[in-house]
């Protein structure tokens, strides 16, 4: 069944209404009870505090309701209160919360492992470990890699995310705020050029995908050599480095060159995953089938669960024991995704998001025409972004960009921003917001653009 609006229902009002100024009386209180509480290298993006949120709207302590075109940071695509993933939870924490699948196993953690094996890119025997977070899927996805293939050497690429830890430290490319004076980090980690289409025309390089390919492959076999390298991974679309999405034949033919030299290839969709790029998995648009692919975010309806799913022969070269950790596919969470992945299934969010897409896309297009300071618009899906720029330049403008969202936010609009040169404004609504809430909140983008570029 494809998604009219008319047949999403919510709990809360999906309106915009601000009551206070941001932040508001309790929200200001919480902020001091957390600058004695909390460290202070944990940032937040938004200076005000959840109390409920539902739909596309976030409500905060001191009852304000805001649109949220974050999610979370692309999480709660079926909304972050979605009453069956509410009742999975609730039914499932009442029997047990853990039990730990090392130690007694459940069905839950099997039956997520199946929806996994099928709803992934290939009809090839899979297997799927389940985690917790998108950085410990990525670090076991390159963990399978190096067994399976005997060799050292990870391929990763300009303006990659791909987690704070040591090994996905090494593995990112933007040092600031994710790595200055974290390391040293992980070795055997090299990093190739991307194809990002907006800025390598703009340097004058064939922006063309097997053109960007070649440069990369290049560049690989004069480094390491096609027989050292273990694996390739990359964002079909990148997220924290800027919504980049590589020309088309770039990721078929880095996937072809990893088949012919038996390197693994690992699509990590953490971000764009589970209907948020308009297919259930971002590889899908260009027929791109992974060795592995790493997910997390979307999974679970909020709940946090992380997954690496590939092909058996990998994933059961593995020695037993070898894989696991204590929380991995926590009951709860695996109810939950269960729950999340019937409700995307419902109401076809893929579909939902290609026309979340087409709407916000076609809005931004026009208002590039209008002002001289959106260089690019791109995104697949609801992961559309824009990238700001000098007028009449390819100039990043990481200052006019924060000022956007700042405008956006003041106005009752959550806007994230992100990007190698913190100059891109990305729209990652969750997929069950309306089309009125939607419209609302690219009229406040709009007017925050004009105002803060005039
Ligand atoms: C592609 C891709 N791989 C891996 C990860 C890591 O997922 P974790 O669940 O945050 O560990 C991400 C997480 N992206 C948002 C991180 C935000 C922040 O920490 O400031 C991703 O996008």
């Amino acid at each position: 069944m494809t998604t009219t609006t008319a047949s999403l229902s919510y709990r809360l009002p999906q309106v915009r209404n601000l009551v206070t100024a941001l932040p508001g009386p309790e929200s200001a209180r919480l902020a001091e009870r957390r600058r004695s509480a909390v460290a202070g290298g944990v940032g937040s993006s938004v200076p005000v505090y959840a109390a409920d949120a539902d739909g596309g709207v976030i409500v905060d302590v001191d009852g304000n309701s805001l649109i949220d075109l974050g999610s979370g940071i692309a999480v709660t695509s079926v909304g972050a209160s979605d009453p069956r993933v509410a009742d999975a939870v609730a039914a499932q924490a009442r029997h047990f919360t853990h039990t730990c699948f090392m130690v007694t196993p459940y069905e839950g953690y099997v039956a997520v492992a199946e929806r996994l094996n099928a709803l992934t890119p290939g009809d090839h025997d899979k297997r799927t470990v389940l985690f917790n977070s998108g950085a410990e899927a990525v670090e076991n996805a390159i963990k399978v890699a190096r067994l399976a293939t005997g060799r050292d050497a990870v391929v990763a690429f300009d303006h990659a995310y791909h987690g704070r830890t040591n090994l996905t430290m090494a593995l990112t490319a933007k040092t600031m705020p994710y790595k200055k004076d974290f390391g040293p980090f992980a070795p055997e980690v090299y990093r190739m050029p991307m194809s990002y289409p907006y800025r390598d025309a703009a340097a004058g390089l064939d922006a063309d995908g097997a053109a960007a390919a070649a440069r990369a492959i290049s560049q690989i076999e004069k480094q390491i050599g096609g027989d050292a390298v273990a694996a390739i991974i990359i964002e079909p679309i990148q997220g924290e480095g800027g919504f980049i999405v590589p020309a088309p034949g770039f990721l078929p033919a880095l996937a072809a060159w990893a088949k012919e030299n038996g390197v693994v290839f690992i699509a990590d969709e953490v971000q764009t995953g589970f209907a948020r790029t308009g297919a259930w998995f971002a590889c899908e648009d260009e027929g791109v089938v992974p060795d592995i692919i790493t997910m997390a975010k979307g999974i679970a309806g909020g709940m946090p669960l992380s997954a690496i799913t590939g092909r058996a022969d990998l994933l059961d070269a593995v020695h037993a024991g070898g894989l696991g950790g204590t929380y991995g596919g926590n009951p709860v969470a695996c109810a939950a995704a269960l729950a999340a992945l019937d409700t995307m299934t419902d109401l076809d969010l893929p579909a939902r998001a290609r026309a979340i897409g087409a709407r916000s896309v076609a809005r931004l297009s026009a208002l590039a025409d209008e002002v001289g300071v959106i260089g690019d618009v791109r995104g697949r899906g609801a992961m559309i972004a824009i990238e700001l720029v000098r007028p009449g330049t390819s100039e990043p403008d990481a200052e006019l960009t924060r000022a956007i969202a700042a405008k956006a936010l003041a106005a009752g609009v959550v806007i994230l921003t992100c990007g190698t040169y913190g100059n891109v404004i990305r729209l990652l609504p969750p997929l069950v917001i309306g089309d009125d809430l939607l419209d609302d909140a690219l009229t406040v983008l709009e007017t925050a653009i004009r105002e803060a570029s005039a």
